[in-house]
């Protein structure tokens, strides 16, 4: 079986790495040049919670010429528009293709791929590239996990076969419902991915903010309102029940927030990547992955996302310059009256 994934960037690296590790026959791919000829020159290495340095073959999108029959898809989804047209051009007619992108990512997907060839990965673990050759495991190995899912919810023998194959490289969980185990993982990065964008911070300093978690209290608020109005049943992620925090008064708000920090206490000294991209001046992720998207499927199916909306404004004018990168922009957001009890 001929592999590949599409990204080999903080994630990719690690997983290309892993599964090489164990036999497969795996190409890295990746648009940074510098990068894929330290992969090929020294080998993948991983630092952080693994210490690893694993012999690979990397390429650049423009060498590749065989086509694959499985592909690990893991760039940002602000690259989309330049790497699926590879994905398309380069995937067997029977192959399939697995996002483990975070937010919604598949629609994209089946618009230029096709539904039938696209997989679901909600990954469960996080990283972040180095430098050339280099990527650092932030979660503890025996964290990695995977939870997969077609989307239809079927079990197929190809989900099976995708499990056995990342079941090498962590955790692989088969899911019936991977549109609610997505919505969420993608409430949970609204809140605190997005928050933290705008508190300049950890997700730490968003759970120790008395405004900053309330603005996050209320994103989970707008994105339950739309589950609800889409028809989607939101599954807990990693044992959390997001769904059961959401609130109609002031009261249920106060009494939600200390079962929505528990959620993320664990994951404090995470800060989000959109920062890392404002400061390396490259657009975050904010339109494609995060609030943006809430902002977007509110507007669908008619429900209103203020907080959301202020988030992605704030984040919008500093990619642009136009804000500092202050934990102070957090009191820009007005949160929306609610009744007291
Ligand atoms: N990092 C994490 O901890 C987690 C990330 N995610 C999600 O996973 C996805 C990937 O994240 P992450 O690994 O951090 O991203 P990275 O930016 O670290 O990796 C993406 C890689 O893709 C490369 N790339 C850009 N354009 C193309 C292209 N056209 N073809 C091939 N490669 C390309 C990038 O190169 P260059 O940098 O030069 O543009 C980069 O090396 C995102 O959706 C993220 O939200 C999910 C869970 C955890
Ligand atoms: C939260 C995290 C680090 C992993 O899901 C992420 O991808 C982000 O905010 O950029």
């Amino acid at each position: 079986m001929k592999m590949a994934v599409m990204g080999a960037g903080s994630l990719g690296t690690i997983l290309g790495a892993l599964l090489t590790k164990h036999g497969y026959e795996m190409d890295l791919i990746d648009v940074n040049a510098a990068h894929v000829k330290a992969l090929n020159e020294k080998g993948a290495k991983i630092i952080g919670l693994m210490d690893l340095v694993q012999p690979v073959k990397a390429l650049t999108p423009d060498e590749m010429t065989e086509p694959y029959d499985l592909i690990f898809y893991l760039t940002k989804s602000t690259q989309d528009e330049s790497a699926l047209p590879y994905v398309a051009k380069y995937l067997k007619p029977d192959g399939i293709v697995i996002t483990g992108q975070n937010g919604m990512p598949e629609e994209t997907l089946n618009e230029v791929i096709g539904k039938e060839r696209v997989l679901g990965q909600i990954t469960g673990w996080g990283a972040t590239w180095i430098e050339p050759g280099v990527s650092k495991l932030t979660s503890e190995p025996d964290h990695m996990t995977y939870e997969i899912g077609e989307q239809d919810g079927q079990i197929t023998d190809r989900l099976r076969q995708v499990a056995e194959i990342l079941s090498k490289a962590g955790n692989p969980r088969m899911l019936t419902n991977l549109i609610g185990t997505r919505w969420s993982k993608w409430t949970s990065n609204c809140c605190f991915s997005g928050m933290s964008a705008v508190v300049a911070g950890t997700f730490g300093d968003v759970l120790d903010n008395p405004h900053a978690i309330r603005c996050s209290a209320h994103i989970l608020n707008e994105s339950m309102a739309i589950a609800k109005a889409a028809g989607v049943t939101p599954e807990p992620f990693q044992g959390d029940d997001y769904a059961a925090l959401a609130f109609t008064t002031e009261k249920e708000r106060e009494g939600n927030i200390p079962g929505l920090k528990a959620c993320v206490e664990s994951h404090r000294n995470i800060r989000t990547g959109m920062l890392y991209d404002i400061e390396a001046g490259r657009y975050p992720e904010i339109d494609t992955t995060y609030n943006g998207v809430q902002c977007k499927l509110g507007a669908k199916y008619g429900v209103p996302t203020p907080v959301n909306q202020q988030v992605v404004d704030i984040v919008h004018q500093m990619a642009a310059g136009k804000l500092k990168i202050d934990p102070a922009n957090v009191n820009l957001i007005q949160l929306p009256v609610l009744p007291k009890e």
